[in-house]
């Protein structure tokens, strides 16, 4: 009988957990964007100035309402790009950030966004691209992004979107 109720008690407050990856190339502020996000969500987060470039891996967990959503953010220097595949078999959901102020990787962005949306464990699991550092003056918009990336031509039959992120 108590493990019944234990079991019952634990059922109705278990917390489901959806595991995200953070992508995008060095520098595009992958780290940035979960720290916002965590400081949207209460959490503590670290300031900006004192983010360092990611060797391996952050996690950060949030909970929205009932669900507990963790955020794999990886490195992003194309030294580390090598291992984001062993990430993806864990994964409910891929944000792809992209520094939409350096025209100068924007090639390379496109690249690397190509090859993650092309991997077999990642078929049929939910995009969202970040077009991030909008408040740059030389920031591309996110149309101009949208249309650089082919985004209709090449992700339009996914469950996907390019969004500037809201917390910047
Ligand atoms: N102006 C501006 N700067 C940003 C924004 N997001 C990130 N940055 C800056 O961009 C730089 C890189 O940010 P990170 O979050 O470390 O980038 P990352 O994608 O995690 O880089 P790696 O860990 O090397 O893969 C830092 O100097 C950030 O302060 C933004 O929205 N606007
Ligand atoms: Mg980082």
């Amino acid at each position: 009988m108590f493990s019944l109720l234990c079991g019952l008690w634990q059922w109705l407050h278990q917390k489901e957990e959806r595991r995200m990856v953070l992508l995008g190339v060095d520098n595009a502020g992958k780290t940035t964007t979960l720290e916002q996000l965590k400081a949207l969500f209460g959490l503590k987060a670290m300031p900006p100035e004192r983010i360092p470039p990611t060797i391996g891996f952050n996690i950060g967990r949030i909970q929205i309402d009932k669900v507990i959503a963790v955020f794999w953010d990886l490195g992003g220097h194309a030294s580390f790009r090598s291992v984001w595949h062993n990430y993806y078999p864990e994964v409910q959901g891929v944000m792809f950030v992209v520094d939409s102020a350096d025209a100068s990787r924007l090639e390379e962005a496109k690249r690397t966004l190509l090859e993650v949306v092309g991997h077999e464990q990642l078929k049929g699991v939910p995009l969202l691209c970040l077009a991030n550092k909008q408040d740059k003056p030389e920031a591309i918009s996110v149309q101009e992004l949208s249309r650089f990336f082919e985004f209709e031509q090449v992700f339009g039959d996914r469950c996907n979107s390019f969004q500037p992120p809201k917390a910047t």
